[in-house]
């Protein structure tokens, strides 16, 4: 039944019990959002996705695969003479740029490197970064200056520049920046320092007939054809923050002096001479340059004005000619739209890197339109509140799901000082507007997205969203929303600035290029191994666990069509052992466990053999608060079984442990989220603290090649996935389930038996299964047996009898070359 699947595997992007009963048109667009399809469908999406880029505008980013090969042969690259002070290597073929991270001066040049390229790995000593399109426009957009970029990029690196860089970056840039689009007293004006530009803009006949010539009325404006206008003076200050110190040449010396005190003698040569190119002040230059770029008095701006109703048009269009606009909204100078007193709680801290990343958003004065990309559980919700309090203007936030909408409300009643009067929810079950004049909305892309025929209230509800002006729109989990729904959404709300935030800006769709279009250029992305040493997101030790398959579970397989592949490999008895056995290791230490399945055939079999709570499509926004909140508070329910309703948004800092034991192909982005579940564990500060992310993935099945992709984008971001062939302890574990053939046979009978609908179950709200509870909630406290280690299961090493492949590990790890693209 293929549609059926489609809608299915659709639930991925959302939970959308908001609506009473989705049709299938709105299916074809959820199914736009899945970006992890089997790999028959991924030739004929990329396909598609390439022509939507191209479309979008000709800011393309090449897919890997797009990439020319690059000739490998460098011996005749001309070192500089002081290049070991220098961290970059530049491949002249490709616009690759490989950092070394162990250099001093790496982190500068990491953050120099995030403003202009894309990161492609970041693991340990060596980073890869990768120059295009999107990533030179995002510099530009953030007021890098391309003489500056080429500077500074050529004193990091440890050759000359090379000209096929210098033309690269001279070439895809030199019409970016030059024009903006502002919104200013309700009227859309597009800007440009050179007249000149704006003349040749006009000459297209799109943009020619959206202008709107001023009136009799506004005849002082009539005057020039273009409008001149002073740009603003530089004068940002997040609130309740202290002005972000400039960042540059003195914290450069700093880090590079310390670096050079604690190294060794090599590294302390090479810290001198990191010194030395500090001297030149190599970065200092380009962010102080990017600071002062809008503090000039007498830059004259000219503009025209444009019909509100062909922004979209426009937009487009601009790019086409490869004239991309920035976004930009001088809110402070908007006096026709209605302020929002607004502030953050004087208790409020925001961290470094989230002014960081706020700081690229209003670095002029003005909010640029954009992405921000935090690793899950770094608090991108606080850098969006923040974004809210220094706008102070209504703002309208986007999300996945009722859960999120609930969590969205709770973080701006703690984090900022507004009463919950101001704060409107719009969600399937709350529809009250906000008081005042001015004030919140959160509500999810599905409500928005809906254009079918609404109840009374909720129809009374868009009207009212619709004809209000907004001067911020929030988009939360950015990334998952497919561009046609964001089209309608956008199309409904009239926004001055949108700001998108995301942990994982990857689909496999590539369809992440529209984003930039349709929201803005990345503005910002942090690093997730840094957030980790940091101690602002919690460190991992991620496991792959290979569990055979017992023969008749094989042999069914072998012969069995793809939905019940899935079970079979999901259900594999030695799979539910590791399952039982981990979680019992975990509590045991104290751990609160999350269990993650996709199917849900199997999520319900697991968790009620287990007696432990389950949370799926099926349960309706009280059920699951009611279980999120058992898992939260009663410490007999320490373990909960989640689908993929669990991936994104849920904050539970109680968990610790994650076991994944279904997973929707080879997702990296779900891989990613559904890791971000226990990165903002609260013990994470706690001395010796490690969370762990487990996969169990049945041997020799189709399981172990997606579970290969799905790593990539986390092994990129610098984790290291163990594999594990053997769980230590296990064969020792009494009152482990289906450990004789007569169990696992019984169990195979009834996989075989159940009929397809079951094993099809899908999570979406449609489906509409009563309230099931897999136990009590007590949890088996039992202490199981670890094999007598309190240290990491992952990391454990014990005395025990062994032959040479024992003592070299040899029999319960593996070790697998991968690739990264
Ligand atoms: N500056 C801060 N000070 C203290 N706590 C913070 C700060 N920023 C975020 N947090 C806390 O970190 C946790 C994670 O934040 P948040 O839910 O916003 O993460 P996220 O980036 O949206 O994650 P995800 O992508 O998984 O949804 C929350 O408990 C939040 O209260």
């Amino acid at each position: 039944m293929p549609p059926k699947r489609k809608s299915a595997s659709a639930a991925a992007a959302y939970d959308d019990d908001d609506f009473e009963a989705p049709d299938l048109d709105d299916y074809e667009e959820y199914e736009e959002a899945i970006e992890d399809v089997s790999d028959e469908e991924m030739g004929g999406r990329r396909k598609k996705s390439r022509s939507a880029r191209q479309s979008a505008g000709g800011l393309e980013a090449p897919s890997d695969s797009e990439v020319p090969e690059a000739n490998m042969d460098f011996s005749k690259m001309v070192l500089k003479p002081d290049h070991h002070a220098r961290p970059l290597w530049i491949n002249p073929e490709n616009g690759y740029i490989v950092l070394e991270a162990f250099s001093p001066i790496a982190e500068q040049a990491q953050d120099f490197l995030v403003a202009i390229a894309e990161p492609v790995s970041r693991p340990t000593y060596i980073h890869e970064y990768r120059l295009t399109s999107y990533s030179l426009y995002a510099a530009v957009s953030v007021g890098l200056e391309i003489d500056n970029i080429l500077s500074v990029l050529n004193r990091l690196s440890k050759t000359e520049l090379p000209q096929s860089t210098i033309d690269h970056i001279r070439e895809s840039t030199k019409s970016f920046g030059k024009v903006k689009l502002v919104l200013k007293h309700n009227r859309y004006f597009i800007e440009s320092e050179e007249a000149g530009i704006l003349q040749r803009l006009l000459k297209d006949s799109i943009i020619r007939d959206a202008r709107v010539f001023p009136s009799a009325s506004t005849a002082g404006d009539a005057a020039t054809r273009f409008l001149e206008d002073k740009a603003p003076k530089r004068d940002f200050e997040l609130p309740g923050t202290k002005k972000p110190a400039a960042p540059g040449a003195a914290n450069g010396s700093n880090d590079a002096e310390a670096a050079a005190q604690d190294g060794n003698g090599t590294a302390t040569a090479a810290a001198t001479a990191a010194a030395a190119v500090q001297e030149e002040d190599v970065l200092g230059m380009l962010l102080a340059k990017d600071d002062d770029r809008d503090a000039t008095d007498d830059v004259l701006v000219h503009s025209f004005e444009i019909q509100a109703a062909k922004v979209e048009g426009i937009k487009k269009q601009c790019a086409d000619i490869n004239f991309p606009m920035l976004e930009e909204y001088d809110f402070r100078n908007d006096t026709s739209t209605k302020n929002l007193e607004m502030n953050l709680k004087p208790t409020t801290q925001i961290r470094p890197y989230q002014e960081k990343a706020l700081s690229k958003m209003f670095g002029n004065g003005r909010a640029r339109s954009g992405i921000i990309v935090l690793p899950c559980g770094a608090g991108k919700t606080l850098v969006g509140i923040t974004a809210a309090c220094t706008i102070r203007k209504s703002t309208l936030v986007l999300c996945t799901s009722a859960v999120s909408v609930q969590q969205w409300k709770q973080q701006f009643l703690m984090w900022s000082d507004l009463k919950a009067n101001q704060i409107a929810c719009f969600t399937s079950e709350e529809k009250l507007w906000f008081q005042g004049e001015s004030g919140i909305v959160i509500s999810t892309y599905t409500m928005l997205a809906n254009n079918r025929k609404r109840a009374h209230q909720t129809a009374e509800f868009m009207r009212r969203l619709q004809s209000m002006e907004w001067g911020f729109l929030l988009l939360d989990e950015v990334h998952v929303v497919p561009a046609n729904m964001f089209r309608r959404v956008l199309t409904n709300i009239a926004a001055h600035t949108k700001l998108g935030l995301t942990a994982t800006l990857v689909r496999e769709d590539e369809k992440i290029g529209d984003l930039n279009f349709l929201i803005g250029p990345k503005l910002y992305e942090a690093n997730w191994m840094d957030l980790s040493s940091q101690g602002h997101i919690a460190r991992v030790q991620c496991a792959e666990v290979w569990c055979p398959m017992t023969p008749e579970f094989y042999r069914a397989y072998a012969n069995a069509e793809t939905r019940r592949k899935q079970v079979l490999y999901t259900m594999n008895p030695n799979k539910f052992q590791a399952c039982q056995f981990l979680i019992k290791y975990h509590e045991a230490r104290g751990d609160k466990i999350i269990v993650f399945s996709d199917n849900v055939y199997a999520l319900k079999a697991y968790a009620t053999k287990l007696n432990k709570l389950f949370i799926y499509g099926g349960l309706n926004h009280h059920e699951r608060t009611l279980i999120l909140s058992q898992f939260q508070h009663n410490p007999n329910c320490s373990t909960i079984f989640l689908s993929k309703v669990g991936d994104t948004s849920l904050d539970l800092p109680e968990a610790t442990c994650l076991i994944q034991i279904s997973s929707h192909y080879g997702s990296r982005r779900q891989e990613a989220q559904r890791l971000g579940r226990i990165l903002r564990a609260k013990r994470r500060n706690d001395e010796g603290f490690n969370a762990f992310f487990y996969s169990l993935v049945s041997k020799d099945t189709e399981e172990m090649y997606y579970s290969n992709k799905r790593q990539q984008f986390l092994v990129d971001q610098g984790y290291a996935f163990k594999v594990i062939t053997k769980l230590p302890g296990i064969e020792e574990t009494a009152d482990l389930s289906f450990t004789t053939q007569r169990e696992q046979q019984e169990l195979l009978a009834t996989v075989l038996a159940a009929d397809a609908a079951a094993l099809e179950e899908t999570d979406l709200a449609l489906t509409k299964v009563r309230f099931e509870r897999g136990g009590s909630g007590s949890a088996a406290a039992s202490g199981g047996s670890s094999g007598g280690s309190n240290s990491s299961l992952v990391v454990t090493a014990q005395r025990r009898q062994g032959n040479m492949a024992s003592l070299s590990g040899g029999d319960t790890m593996a070790y697998m070359a991968t690739r990264n693209r």
